[in-house]
């Protein structure tokens, strides 16, 4: 039995949905809105798996399901070193979205990551303690930054509302997923002129434990 991993509510799991669908395997949900169970039409030997999106990256790493829908985003931050346990089996052309760093819009002599660099300088000098970030990529933002030599700044966690903080005076910059702009904007904050830290997008993953014969006769099903 090969368990299929898809986010479990929202656009994402509609999206997903239609995806199988246009390749001839109808997934949906067994019961009523709230229900949680999953049936598959249209290929055999395949169970649905309702979950969090940021759950699937999790599961599939530890071999509970063996195919999986989810943000690269999400598999990137979650699993250190994702290439050893999950392969990118095809991207989804949904749920674009790119993970950015935003300052105030009033911030007006910041506009590059070295004029950030300089006023994260700056401002410890001023306020004994580093300039705060808040962000739910914690694994994608260091690395970014340390790729490109900033050090003097602290993470905060914010696992939801994270464009909120800045107004709330818990953080003076956030690192966020945007995809319209609209919240980032409604939040008077402006995304650094730099390239996303990342560009994410819904993409199909397997398990590295996963693997066979019936894996195989899925996938080529699906046409890939
Ligand atoms: N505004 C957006 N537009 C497009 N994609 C988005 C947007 N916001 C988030 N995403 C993507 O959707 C995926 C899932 O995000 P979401 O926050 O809904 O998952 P989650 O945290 O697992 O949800 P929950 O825990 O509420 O079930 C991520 O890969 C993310 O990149
Ligand atoms: O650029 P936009 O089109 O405005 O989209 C960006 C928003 O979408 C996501 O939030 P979501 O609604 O998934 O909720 P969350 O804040 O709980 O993550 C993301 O965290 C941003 O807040």
């Amino acid at each position: 039995m090969i368990r299929l991993g898809v986010p479990s509510k929202g656009r994402l799991m509609e999206q997903s949905f239609d995806w199988f669908a246009d390749r001839g395997v109808r997934l949906s949900r067994a019961g009523s809105e709230r229900e949680y169970a999953g049936r598959v039409d249209g290929a055999d030997g395949v169970s649905l798996v309702l979950l969090s999106a940021g759950e699937i990256p999790r599961e599939l790493a530890a071999g509970r399901i063996e195919l999986g829908v989810t943000g690269t985003d999400l598999v990137r931050e979650k699993l250190a070193g994702w290439r050893d346990v999950v392969t990118e089996v095809a991207p989804m052309g949904f749920g674009h979205a790119d993970l950015i760093l935003a300052v105030p819009d009033c911030w007006r002599d910041c506009e590059t990551l070295d004029d950030l660099t300089s006023i994260a300088r700056d401002f410890r000098a001023v306020h004994g303690f580093r300039l705060r970030i808040a962000t739910k990529y914690h694994r994608l933002v260091r690395a970014w930054l340390a790729e490109h030599e900033v050090a003097d700044y602290q993470l905060v966690d914010s696992q939801g509302a994270t464009e909120g903080t800045v107004a709330n005076q818990t953080a003076e910059a956030i690192a966020d997923i945007t995809s319209s702009g609209a919240t980032l904007r409604a939040n008077n904050l402006r995304i650094l002129n730099e390239d996303p830290i990342l560009r994410s997008q819904a993409t199909l993953f397997a398990s590295r434990a996963a693997g066979g014969t019936a894996m195989t006769g899925l996938l080529s099903q699906l046409g890939l």
